[in-house]
């Protein structure tokens, strides 16, 4: 049986600023949920977003106050072995909320997986590989900065996908930045960039053609996540990949932007989709439509990200790699035992559950009050 869930807020400071065209950030609020269940097993999960409100709908706050409210009220009591059960009743009750849903749901499977003694990936269809490709976002704003951060993570062997953050600078300026970074680090990496929906379609037309002349991968979501016909016709106009992030918020966009052909490659992310269960079936509808995935993130810590990589790891393909890099540009960690990144690769857990366990000293110490 369920009987307590908990919200604990945690504000860590990165480790240097983090500049996205919608927020710079300099400290990011972890929200964490733990569920404790009857037979002693409990579970944790994760809803963290970025920048307060500046990027997506929900607020740390807010999910805290709604799972506190309404949520919980309605788990409380159920028994936590019937974790589609639980979450059909959060789901027919509960409007939005994607990313306190996926807390909920991730802390419940979880537990789930302690119990029965299994990874949590098995849970979900099981892993097909132990390791993942992780990329660095370079987001200093500095470009002989961020040159300097990618050689770095090269040298250490933990990084060779970057991913640059631009769109807060005029387009000539950002294609710039980006083509001096790429000119730099050479073709043995892979330079791709993410415009958090601040170009316009004809600022995309000038940005996109200039960034892939320039050996570009991969341009994230360059148009606001609501026009799904301008990134459709970006998608057809240009052979250079095209990657959809904020426009994805669950199974009902995937199933929509595959329709209209509005991008080559979709962003996973389980807090915006709603969940791990949703999440994958965002994966299910990109494979069955010659979508190629990517494992994003909301810049979690340590339990969001070992979630998403439990997820990942059971996707039969995974193209374009990951961005699990959220514990890395945190200064402070909230696991007992560190994530393991190595040979440009995060090893994914293989201990029951979530495979790792949150520190609970640390935790009292950095937890809101
Ligand atoms: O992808 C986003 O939009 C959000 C996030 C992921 C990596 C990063 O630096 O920011
Ligand atoms: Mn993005």
């Amino acid at each position: 049986m369920i009987t307590n869930i908990e919200v604990i807020l945690a504000d860590v400071p990165t480790i240097r600023p983090h500049k996205l065209s919608v927020a710079t950030m300099q400290s990011q609020t972890l929200v964490l949920v733990r569920v404790l269940c009857a037979d002693g097993v409990e579970g944790w999960g994760e809803a963290t977003t970025i920048g307060g409100l500046n990027y997506g709908e929900e607020s740390p706050e807010s999910v805290k106050v709604n799972i506190d409210t309404h949520i919980a009220p309605l788990l409380v009591g159920m028994e936590a072995r019937q974790v589609a059960k639980a979450m059909a009743k959060v789901r027919k009750v509960i409007q939005g909320n994607r990313f306190a849903k996926c807390a909920i749901e991730t802390a419940l499977l979880d537990a789930q997986a302690r119990r029965l003694g299994v990874p949590l990936s098995e849970l979900l269809g099981g892993r097909v590989r132990d390791a993942l490709p992780v990329a660095w976002t370079l987001a200093s704003g500095d470009t002989a900065r961020d040159i300097a951060e990618a050689e770095q993570m090269l040298e250490l062997r933990r990084h060779r996908i970057f991913k640059l953050k631009i769109g807060a600078r005029p387009v000539a300026e950002d294609v710039a930045h980006v083509l001096a970074i790429k000119k730099a680090l050479g073709d043995s990496v892979s330079v791709r960039v993410d415009v958090n929906q601040a170009w316009s379609e004809l600022e995309a037309m000038r940005g996109i053609a200039a960034l892939e002349a320039g050996g570009i991968d991969l341009i994230e979501q360059p148009t606001r996540a609501t026009s799904q016909g301008g990134m459709a016709r970006l998608a057809h106009r240009f052979a250079v990949a095209l990657m959809a992030d904020e426009a994805l918020q669950g199974p009902q966009d995937a199933l929509a932007i595959a329709q209209a052909g509005g991008a080559d490659v979709f962003a996973v992310k389980i807090a915006q989709s709603g969940g791990l269960l949703p999440a994958a079936q965002v994966a299910a509808v990109a494979q069955l439509s010659g979508i190629s995935l990517y494992g994003g993130t909301m810049l979690e810590g340590g339990i969001g990200t070992a979630a998403s990589a439990q997820l990942f790891s059971t996707f039969g393909e995974l193209e374009f790699g990951t961005e699990l890099f959220g514990p890395l540009l945190l200064t402070r960690e909230v696991l007992r035992e560190p994530l393991v990144y190595r040979d440009f690769m995060l090893q994914v857990p293989d201990g029951p559950g979530l495979g790792v366990e949150p520190d609970m000293d640390k935790l009292r110490e950095l937890r809101r009050r």
